[in-house]
């Protein structure tokens, strides 16, 4: 399934096969033609999905046996293992409960965006949005939309990526710098295998690699590696501070027993870039290491750049929720074979509040249209990462003495911020994880307080001008209309 998914191109009439990254995942985020955007959207599914289902099928027969054979119920009781907890399904219905008010809120902010851009023959603005349309292949990120949902429009932020290639950035450069912060706050380096045996850039002696993003620790002590087909885009820069997260937690547990050298949970593992991530993306830390010129940020340019985070962290929770919901109910029988399109698209709608763009059959597999339902990597993790990013932001800000707002913190050449960090990381899995999380953040419970104190001015934004635009909250139109696409 990996395979397929990795070779799958989307072909122009007459002319070149486009692979998805980075030419189909470019053409869905720059382009304004809802043709042209469906035209992608739907020749990626063709290509990819309709591919997958059969082998799918079997993967998950194969995958229940081998669970059953290790004492689990199913494979989906096998992936929540990793938990430790006989909570965590209610406590994960909890958190997304407690997020919906901002994701509501952004949704009909968004929706009325896209109202006025692509107008009503395409937007309902009491209903889902069409999936196509949001910027991204699976409407999991609305970054690339930001341009259309600026709340200041005649305030809009600097283009960091023309600021980098104007700079002559490289991709080794991108590395060199995510590299740099974590040694910045007195955190361990990269060894110079890393350097040598990585993948930064798609080959281009014709070698088909697998061009999905991933870091690999190969459990010797010395040998790390990230394979990437690098651009140089703010997305990637940002990308490779998350791959080298993971880079810096082998490191940081690559004296212990072999069986301890993972993440206190995998959402752990996935928040230790993105905690990163979060300083390295703001205001005061772009303008440092030279890539904005403008000096300070008024109110507007404030909210302009919490909307640019919300639009890829917000947006993406309902996505990472339901991914695993999905598979959860696909591996103990719930959603059965001849249910997989339509069951999926019940839960895009029900959670992201979103269409397909054309009618959708059961010759379809959408889900197997994104790449960790082909290469079976568990999603869970990011939705709860999600979460605990802001809670580890929260305490890493808090001993770096960082003061003020906490999305104006930056925790580069913070020795303090980097200690705290380093003894998390140093345990790997060897203790209980909310033992973990209370040595970082004094509690043992995942708590969304953090997230709702960093969005806090967004969402007070949000809602006034919601409320002056005098929006619907959610989609009571729920069906997904077509006519007027044809
Ligand atoms: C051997 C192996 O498998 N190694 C694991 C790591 C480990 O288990 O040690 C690994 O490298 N997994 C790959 C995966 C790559 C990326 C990804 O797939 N991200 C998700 C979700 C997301 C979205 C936005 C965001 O800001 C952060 C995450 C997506 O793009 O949907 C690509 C872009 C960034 C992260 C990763 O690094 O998590
Ligand atoms: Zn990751």
């Amino acid at each position: 399934m990996e395979t397929a998914y990795s070779m799958a191109q989307v072909c122009l009439n007459e002319g070149p096969c486009l692979p998805l990254e980075p030419d189909l995942e470019e053409v869905m985020a720059t382009s304004r033609d809802q043709k042209e955007l469906l035209w992608a959207w739907q020749g990626w599914r063709d290509a990819v999905g309709r591919q997958l289902r059969m082998t799918f099928e079997r993967y998950v027969q194969l995958s229940n046996k081998a669970a059953k054979l290790n004492g689990y119920q199913d494979m989906g009781a096998l992936w929540r293992s990793k938990y430790e907890s006989d909570s965590l399904q209610e406590d994960l219905e909890q958190l997304f409960q407690e997020l919906q008010p901002l994701y509501l809120n952004l949704h009909a902010y968004v929706r009325r965006a896209l109202y006025r851009f692509y107008g009503p023959e395409l937007i309902d603005l009491r209903g889902p949005i069409p999936a196509h349309v949001l910027g991204n292949m699976w409407a999991q990120s609305w970054v690339n939309i930001l341009d259309l949902a600026l709340p200041f429009p005649e305030k809009p932020p600097e283009d960091i990526t023309k600021i980098m290639q104007g700079q002559h950035w490289k991709p080794e450069k991108m590395f060199q710098e995510a590299e740099k912060f974590f040694t910045s706050m007195g955190m361990l380096s990269t060894p110079p295998e890393f350097w040598t045996n990585s993948m930064m850039e798609r080959p281009t002696d014709g070698r088909e690699v697998e061009c999905h993003a991933s870091a690999w620790d190969f459990y010797n002590g010395q040998d790390f590696r990230i394979k990437k087909c690098t651009e140089v885009t703010i997305e990637d820069l940002l990308s490779i501070f998350h791959q080298m997260g993971h880079i810096q937690y082998f490191l940081q547990y690559k004296n212990l027993s072999v069986i301890f050298r993972a993440g206190a949970n995998p959402a752990f593992e996935e928040a230790v870039g993105s905690v990163v991530t979060l300083s390295a993306s703001s205001h005061k830390h772009l303008l440092n290491r030279g890539l904005l010129s403008q000096q300070h940020q008024d109110k507007e340019e404030e909210v302009n750049f919490l909307m640019s985070v919300a639009l890829e962290k917000i947006a993406f929770i309902p996505f990472a929720y339901l991914m695993d919901l999905f598979r959860w109910k696909v591996f103990d029988g719930t959603i059965e074979k001849n249910m997989y399109n339509q069951e999926w698209w019940n839960l895009r709608l029900k959670y992201q509040g979103l269409c397909p763009p054309i009618p959708r059959t059961e010759e379809d597999f959408d889900p197997g249209a994104k790449f960790h339902i082909s290469a079976s990597l568990p999603y869970i993790r990011y939705f709860l990462s999600l979460v605990l990013q802001f809670q580890f932001h929260e305490a890493l800000c808090k001993a770096s003495g960082h003061m003020g707002p906490l999305h104006r913190c930056n925790i580069y050449n913070s020795k303090e911020a980097g200690k705290l960090l380093e003894d998390v990381l140093k345990l790997g899995s060897s203790k209980p994880w909310p033992e973990v999380l209370e040595k970082m953040t004094g509690e043992t419970k995942v708590s969304t307080k953090a997230l709702m104190t960093y969005f806090k001015p967004l969402l007070n934004w949000l809602v006034t001008e919601n409320v002056r635009q005098g929006e619907i909250l959610g989609w009571p139109d729920f069906s997904c209309s077509f006519e007027e696409r044809e």
